[in-house]
């Protein structure tokens, strides 16, 4: 009995997270019976799509007393009407036999968890279906039939397989039969009786989950959880013969979908190379071809081979399965891309059509079928004795599990539930023992970023020393955690019986309490924040006796952790507080605080790897204040970003968050493989940590360009400031007005009163950078090199000057003669709103230096030089009629007002002079200084400068 069918998808949208709503963010999904509507919030676009079911659980609901979020208006679904629609469905489709699948897809923290196992008393899908199947069980009262549920759960990890019911966290393997297809080797299988046995598993896995988390360093959401649930009827005859109908139901929790491209990592050049994404990847593309396979459309192959994941989801996707996908949403605009592309990716998941088969066959047939297999393997097996060829291991492994088959068929369910129910005996008294611990002891209680890992994992601290650290060789620990950082003997917690303390053992072992590092005994209290090594996070639980009075632990949340450190590292500093304050750009700071605030925790992370695999690279994340780089100087946007440095070389580079947050995924499996091999095997090609050296943009300079309006010369010393504002070096820049010959003519003959007098005619100017001074790069490390960068009036040429190396001081010898014809207005508006802007470049050993490696564009004009632009193209042609017409406008133009202008006008060249005269001030004093220090290293440092020249004005000696 066949039934082919359509793949169920419904889609559900969640409430705005804390970090949505600070942002203001906005809702750009709407939803109408089935459909739903997404809104492009850049151009107001939308798009519609239809599902089985669409779900708003984005508002209109309210917590009651005991927590459960109700409905306060009818569109909000809650966790009961969708296990009403979705998981009684597979319910049904298992009590008449059917294999059935549901899983969960989406971004991360788009509530595909909330969806599958709920939090608290919102219980999800998952635990309601186990619930319901046993009180289903429960209801039967026929006595011919017997139910056998057993329960298993794993999680797969960068393509590898854990068992997380399983103490031992060895990595399983991925088998095929020709029967079974894709199975995973000795999976434990865990016979329940009930609901409270499910509830039980369940946190026991996900206490491995969070362990195995913890080791591996990496978050849930990196994972997927598969729960199999097989539920088996027996129905004996008055003969005593037995039919068997089973169904295997697949709960699916998938990782987070996010794409490498959405996350801005497509400028890097190792965006595919995550095997998380390769999995998710593949699932698209299994999804893909059996769409097209549905449709008729046309034949292609499924490649479901190419990742653990697909090969175990292989039955639920296109196969002997009842399917379910649920699709989570997240409601805010900034995540339009990534939910745009899960509503298409369900869009095409409903194309797909299973073939699902009742499984029911006599109990005899199944054994009868599984012997002759045996007869079938052992004939081939002695087939190869004879030939002398070797058994082929394949074959072996086949036969053994078919003996394992066929002895699990006739071991009776009740020995099994006597088995299952001793082990579960030994694991009860230990976890009462753990309870009865924690109850009458303080404890340690692990904060995760998954909030459902959250709480999990707790560490008794029973009166006298208990010791910390990540090996259980070492005598005396008694609390192991194998966290990043984590030493093997790392932090002493004493109990006194009436007070608590904390001391690190080493001063190496990293011990923060609520946000501040400590290197000697310090007593905790109930509720205090601690980070052990570079991301191991627990909150303290203190003597019952203190724990009525103070807060719910749930407070304390990963994000609570994280605010506090940021805070604690002087956070509020580096952004600057007057910026918090500034209306508009409010929100827009608060987003780059707490992209700060996440993206510490994990550079932190990335530094301790990085340090375990001598890898000599530091992480450091900086606030970049793309205000420098912009000509109209009003640009207040800032942006964070990581300075990588190679300790060794001193190399640096700078990763946009998008581009470390990719990287870091790759670096967590090369130290996971670092982790279970103890080397590390990658090519420089595919190695994270590497990069070809780059130019790295250390600021810029601005000069301001209303005098040229004027025809008065230019000349100025003007800060480099880096993306932090501080001074960088001092750039002499010089703009002279010309004449058609490229000689600078003298003010007096050069200066205009009105700039309109410009209108219509030729204008020629040169552009120079004579020299910089006291260049921070290159004082740091040698053997570095510097060059400035502009643009000019909006023409797509980047002008450059040529590479200067080794010197803080340096002659830049930069002319570029610039031609306008004719001037028009639009020119002239430019000059008086406008700044030139000086892009100065940091360049490194082993860089490529001819061409310049353009950090800009390919429309490369190479180095200064003396040619001539001709820029009439931008400027509009300027016909004797618009001049006669201007010229009248200004003539009908009050005296009065034009006078105040030219007042004014006045005013602000008098300032500018001053300023000008400031910092020439300053130029000239680092000149002396230089000239001092250059005496004092000739004088080998220690001898009294003796120059009759000394503090007159003399040309500074330039080196290399
Ligand atoms: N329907 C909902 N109603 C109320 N809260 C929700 C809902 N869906 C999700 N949330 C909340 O949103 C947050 C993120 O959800 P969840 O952890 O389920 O996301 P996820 O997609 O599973 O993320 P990850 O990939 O990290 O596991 C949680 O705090 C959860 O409580």
């Amino acid at each position: 009995m066949a039934d082919s069918d359509s793949v169920k998808v419904a889609v559900r949208v969640r409430p705005f997270n804390q970090r949505e709503k600070a942002a203001n963010s906005k809702c750009i999904l709407s939803m109408s019976g089935s459909q739903t509507v997404i809104t492009d919030p850049a151009t107001g676009n939308t798009k519609m799509f239809g599902f089985d079911q669409s779900y708003w659980s984005h508002d209109g609901f309210q917590a009651d007393d005991s927590g459960i979020y109700q409905a306060t208006d009818s569109k909000y679904a809650d966790q009961r009407r969708v296990f009403n629609d979705l998981g009684q469905g597979v319910l049904n489709n298992a009590w008449a036999g059917y294999n059935a699948a549901l899983f969960a897809y989406g971004q991360t923290g788009a509530g595909k968890s909330y969806s599958m196992i709920g939090y608290g008393v919102n219980r999800g899908i998952v635990p309601i279906t186990c619930d319901e199947l046993f009180t289903a069980i429960s209801k039967n009262e026929d006595k011919e039939r017997q139910y056998q549920v057993s329960f298993s759960m794993l999680e797969i990890y960068n393509e590898k397989v854990r068992d997380l019911l399983s103490k031992d966290s060895k990595n399983l393997t991925v088998r095929q039969s020709p029967k079974q297809g894709f199975y995973v080797e000795h999976l434990k299988q865990t016979p329940v009786q009930n609901y409270k046995e499910i509830e039980r598993l369940m946190d026991q896995g996900t206490k491995n989950r969070t362990t195995a988390s913890t080791n591996m360093n990496a978050t849930s959401s990196r994972s997927h959880m598969v729960i199999t649930i097989r539920f088996k009827q027996v129905f004996i005859n008055a003969s005593g013969e037995s039919t068997t109908k089973s169904s295997e139901i697949n709960l699916v929790d998938l990782a987070g979908s996010e794409r490498a491209s959405s996350t801005g990592a497509t400028g890097d050049r190792l965006k595919e190379g995550s095997a998380i994404n390769q999995s998710l990847s593949t699932l698209g593309n299994v999804i893909s071809a059996l769409a097209d396979n549905s449709s008729g459309k046309k034949k292609v192959m499924v490649p479901y081979r190419n990742s653990v994941l697909t090969k175990l989801l292989q039955n639920a996707l296109g196969g002997n399965s009842k399917t379910i996908m649920i699709a989570a949403l997240s409601p805010a605009d900034i995540n339009y891309e990534e939910t745009l592309s899960t509503l298409r990716y369900a869009d095409r998941a409903k194309k797909i059509k299973n073939n699902a088969v009742v499984n029911e066959s006599p109990t005899d047939r199944l054994i009868r079928e599984l012997k002759e297999e045996n007869a079938r393997l052992m004939a081939k097996l002695q087939g190869q004795d004879r030939g002398g060829k070797g058994r082929d291991e394949e074959l072996e492994r086949m036969l053994q599990e078919n003996v394992r088959q066929m002895a699990d068929i006739q071991m009776t369910w009740e020995k099994k539930l006597e088995e299952a129910r001793r082990e579960w005996e030994q694991s009860q008294a230990q976890v009462s023992k753990e309870d009865m611990m924690t109850k009458e002891h303080p404890y340690l209680q692990n904060v995760n970023e998954d909030p459902y890992l959250s709480g999990v994992v707790k560490h008794a601290l029973p009166p006298g020393n208990n010791y910390l650290g990540n090996s259980k060789s070492e005598t005396g620990n008694s609390i192991f955690i194998r966290g990043l950082g984590i030493l093997a003997c790392h932090a002493v917690l004493s109990n006194s019986g009436a007070e608590m303390s904390i001391e690190p053992v080493s001063p190496d072992a990293k011990v923060v309490i609520n946000g501040q590092q400590i290197m000697v005994k310090t007593p905790l209290q109930h509720m205090d924040r601690l980070m052990l090594g570079s991301n191991c996070l627990f909150l303290y639980v203190g003597y019952p006796a203190d724990r009525a009075s103070q807060g719910d632990t749930k407070e304390y949340s990963y994000d609570f952790f994280q605010q506090e450190l940021a805070q604690s590292q002087g956070m509020t500093d580096l952004l600057g507080t007057p910026r918090l304050g500034e209306g508009a750009n409010e929100a827009m700071d608060k987003l780059v605080f707490q992209d700060f605030v996440q993206l510490m925790p994990k550079v932190d992370e990335v530094n301790a790897m990085s340090k375990d695999m001598n890898k000599a690279m530091t992480f450091q994340p900086i606030i970049k204040n793309l205000a420098s780089h912009d000509s109209l100087g009003n640009n207040k946007e800032m942006e964070v970003e990581v300075l990588v440095t190679n300790t060794l070389t001193n190399q640096v580079w700078m990763w946009s968050k998008a581009k470390f947050i990719n990287r870091k995924f790759l670096i967590e499996e090369l130290y996971q493989q670092y982790m279970e091999e103890g080397k590390l095997d990658v090519e420089q090609a595919n190695d994270p940590f590497w990069d070809p050296v780059e130019d790295v943009f250390l600021g810029s300079a601005h000069v301001w360009l209303q005098s040229l309006a004027y025809r008065i010369q230019v000349d100025e010393q003007i800060e480099v400031h880096n993306y932090q504002g501080k001074e960088e070096a001092m750039v002499q820049v010089v703009i002279s007005p010309a004449d058609a010959q490229g000689r600078q003519l003298p003010d007096a003959e050069a200066m205009v009163i009105d700039p309109s007098e410009l209108l219509g005619k030729r204008l020629d100017f040169i552009i120079s950078i004579p020299q910089c001074l006291g260049m921070k790069w290159i004082q740091e490390e040698k053997s570095r090199g510097s060059m400035f960068s502009f643009q000019f009036y909006g023409t797509s040429n980047t002008y450059r000057s040529k590479p200067v190396w080794h010197s803080p001081n340096a002659k830049m010898n930069f002319t570029q003669q610039f031609t306008i014809n004719p001037v028009s207005m639009e020119f002239l508006q430019y000059l008086q709103t406008h700044a030139l802007v000086l892009d100065m470049w940091g360049l490194q050993e082993g860089r490529e230096d001819d061409p310049p490696s353009s950090p800009q564009d390919g429309s490369d004009n190479g180095y200064g030089s003396s040619s001539t632009i001709q820029d009439g193209s931008r400027s509009s042609s300027f016909s004797d009629s618009d001049l006669e017409q201007v010229l009248h406008m200004r003539e009908a133009e009050n005296l009065e007002l034009k006078k105040q202008v030219q007042d004014l006008e006045a005013e602000l060249e008098k300032l500018r002079l001053s300023e000008q005269a400031a910092r020439k001030e300053k130029f000239s004093l680092l000149q002396q200084l230089e000239k001092l220090k250059t005496a004092q290293q000739v004088r080998g440092g220690g001898g009294r400068q003796h120059n009759s020249s000394a503090g007159k004005a003399t040309p500074i000696q330039f080196l290399g």
